[in-house]
């Protein structure tokens, strides 16, 4: 049973991708999802692309850092403004590094300032006490799916996928009461999803990402590579287990010798791959994947998605929901479970030895 009043939520997430941000109005009580609102998007110039870029991989103290919070906040400030009816903010930032082996993580842009800018409260690092705990401070989204399968009044285990420049999958088990129930949840990062590709098209061709996945379509899946790619320790790591952007950057040098067409192929069957090696994990089998990110609007994509894994595929608006504005919606859901005292992770969705809140809050 709720605890508390519900209240409008609106949360933010500067993805791995590095393509802009997205920002979506939810109303909750920390526990269910009473109403969805409206969204956002506020792409990043190419200039603040790069700005960010330099600065992947260091932590606070680098001027690097200092410059790319500038961009992070700028973007959000304006994003944020544009929306009315508010109570709160969850703001993610935008992740520059993260090291939960070392029991550090950094997502850049200051939430207290944020907070004297839209005079609202902000709920912000929502990562930091989880890695200090000795969890992976990563994935957080899988309380939200929760919510989402209750939602669409799911009763039977479905696991969703989000492909964004990383891919994390959670499987849910709708029928547990909440989250944080021993065996409702199983959430971890598959390997990469669309960095890799965008990187290469970036590098190769000068273009942002493989729209559509069209070069792809054009290419051959080299399926030695795809299975060396699975050979490498992560595969074989038990879940939950996360992901940093440029974890597999090494083994993507592979790719070189490819025509563009082949490496863009090959990169997306590995994302695939990734996904149906992580499906041998659930705890019981599932019937359907819903797929959220912005890796479902790749047909080739999907379509190697389709090939490999054993049940249903399906973009996640299949089951009315928006698949854009599922980690922001999911940071607004948590923004609410912070300020309410819920827990945000737990064993089976970080590997945190007990559930924990993350976030802090400051008030304008
Ligand atoms: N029409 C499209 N065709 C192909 N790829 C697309 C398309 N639209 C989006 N993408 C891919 O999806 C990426 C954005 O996905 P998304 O916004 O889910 O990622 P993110 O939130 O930045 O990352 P993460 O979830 O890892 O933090 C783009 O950079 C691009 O690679
Ligand atoms: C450290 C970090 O920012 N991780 C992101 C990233 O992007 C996708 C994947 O890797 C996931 O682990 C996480 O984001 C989502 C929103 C999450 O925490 O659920």
């Amino acid at each position: 049973m709720a605890k508390h009043g519900a209240i409008w939520v609106l949360g933010t997430m500067s993805g791995t991708s590095l393509d802009g941000v997205d920002a979506a109005m939810l109303r909750t009580d920390g526990h269910v999802i009473v109403e969805f609102g409206p969204d956002a998007y506020r792409p990043y110039s190419t200039a603040e692309q790069t700005t960010i870029r330099k600065a992947l991989g260091q932590w606070p103290g680098d001027l690097a850092v200092a410059a790319a919070a500038e961009v992070v906040e700028t973007a959000h400030a304006e994003v944020l403004s544009r929306f009315t009816g508010a109570e709160m903010i969850g703001f993610h930032g935008q992740t520059l590094a993260h090291d939960p082996a070392h029991g550090r993580t950094h997502q850049a842009g200051n939430g207290a300032l944020l907070a004297q800018t839209l005079n609202l409260p902000v709920v912000w690092d929502f990562r930091s006490n989880d890695v200090q705990m000795g969890g992976q401070g990563a994935p957080l989204a899988p309380f939200f799916h929760f919510a989402c399968a209750k939602w669409i009044q799911a009763t039977e285990p479905l696991a969703i996928l989000n492909l964004g420049g990383v891919g994390n999958v959670t499987w849910i088990d709708p029928s547990q009461p909440s989250p944080d129930s021993p065996g409702a949840l199983l959430a971890f990062d598959t390997g990469p999803a669309n960095a890799p590709i965008n990187d290469l098209m970036q590098v190769r061709l000068g273009l942002a990402q493989d729209a559509g996945g069209a070069l792809a379509a054009h290419g051959r899946v080299d399926e030695a590579l795809v299975k060396a790619f699975l050979a490498q320790a992560y595969f074989h790591k038990i879940p939950p287990k996360s992901l940093d952007r440029n974890d597999f950057h090494a083994f993507f040098k592979k790719t070189h010798k490819l025509s563009n067409a082949d490496a863009a192929a090959t990169m997306t069957g590995i994302a695939a791959a990734s996904v149906a090696r992580a499906a041998e994990h659930f705890p019981q089998p599932i019937t359907r994947l819903l797929v959220a990110g912005g890796g479902r609007h790749n047909a080739a994509m999907m379509a190697q998605l389709a090939q490999r894994m054993p049940c249903r595929v399906e973009p996640i608006e299949a089951a009315g929901l928006n698949g854009d504005m599922l980690e922001a919606q999911a940071f607004a859901y948590l923004a609410a479970r912070v300020a309410y005292g819920l827990p945000t992770s737990c064993p089976s969705t970080t590997g945190v030895p007990a559930a924990v809140g993350g976030g802090q809050i400051s008030r304008p």
